[in-house]
């Protein structure tokens, strides 16, 4: 298995004032699996703990009890780089994800220089192509964040998310801030490179119409615990939870209002 969260709780102190140790438990024994080339939607209300979840599988915090690992490794137990490299993200907040004084070559080398030794012209060469992968052209190598586009930049920071060939990219809200069209362009080069690189996705958002387009399979979220698991994509109209219907109900009735179109999943 490629992914295998089991029973992860996470809290937090309550408030920022140090002397206190009240905690509010977020996450509450979540379990989960994500196999190969695996698209798994996580939904829910806002605050029920996704982005949480979300940074307990990139390592980036510790969970208070239970497991995660990536093909058969705790990822909480290790500190092998090789392990830390299967895993990406890509961010909603493209602007706030790159450093705004370094050139798309630098945000592309980062990565490349904390796991491989590479020579500069390898690094060049390995950007451009990474580019390529995104596409965009060779001559974006040397503009700032401020000289592109909101869909250019997160095509730039998917890159830096395929730098190490991850095998699963977490992507948190990762085209929520992008203009529709735009969206189906970006959700259109997640499958592609899916497909190309064996890329597996934990794909958390608030629109179901992008899950519908993109993933295998669903979690409805509710207060840090699963309550409904879709294990069909085609299935999805039929959830049983009042929760789940009400949250795919209000998806459908915003999709309405904001007159998104209806678009046929390619894969
Ligand atoms: N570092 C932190 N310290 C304290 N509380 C936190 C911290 N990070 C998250 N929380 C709290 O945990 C809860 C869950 O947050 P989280 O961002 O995981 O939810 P979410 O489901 O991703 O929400 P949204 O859809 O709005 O992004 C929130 O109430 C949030 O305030």
């Amino acid at each position: 298995m490629l992914l295998e969260v089991k029973d992860v709780y996470k809290s937090y102190k309550k408030s920022f004032d140090i002397m206190s140790k009240e905690k509010i438990e977020i996450l509450k024994g979540i379990s989960l699996y994500l196999k190969e080339r695996e698209c798994l939607g996580i939904i829910g209300e806002s605050g029920s703990g996704k982005s949480t979840l979300g940074r307990l599988i990139i390592g980036v915090e510790k969970a208070d009890r239970g497991s995660i690992a990536i093909e058969g490794a705790d990822i909480t137990k290790t500190k092998n780089k090789a392990i830390k490299q299967k895993i990406s993200v890509v961010f909603q907040d493209y602007i706030s994800s790159v450093n705004p004084r370094f050139q798309v070559l630098d945000i592309l080398s980062e990565p490349l220089r904390t796991f491989e030794n590479l020579e500069r012209k390898d690094i060049i060469q390995k950007a451009i192509d990474l580019l390529e992968k995104v596409g965009l052209a060779e001559e974006y190598l040397y503009r700032y964040p401020h000289e592109l586009s909101g869909g250019q930049l997160q095509r730039v920071c998917i890159a830096r998310a395929i730098t190490t060939n991850p095998k699963l990219i977490v992507l948190d809200e990762a085209i929520s801030s992008l203009d529709v069209s735009i969206q189906v362009q970006i959700l259109d080069l997640l499958i592609q490179l899916k497909k190309e690189m064996n890329i597996s996705y934990i794909f958390i958002t608030h629109d179901l119409t992008a899950i519908t387009y993109i993933c295998d399979r669903v979690i409805f979220f509710k207060e840090g615990r699963t309550v409904e698991e879709v294990h069909s994509i085609a299935d999805l109209k039929n959830v049983k939870e009042a929760y789940s219907k009400a949250l795919l109900h209000a998806a459908m009735r915003m999709n309405e209002k904001e007159e998104i179109y209806e678009v046929q999943r390619i894969s």
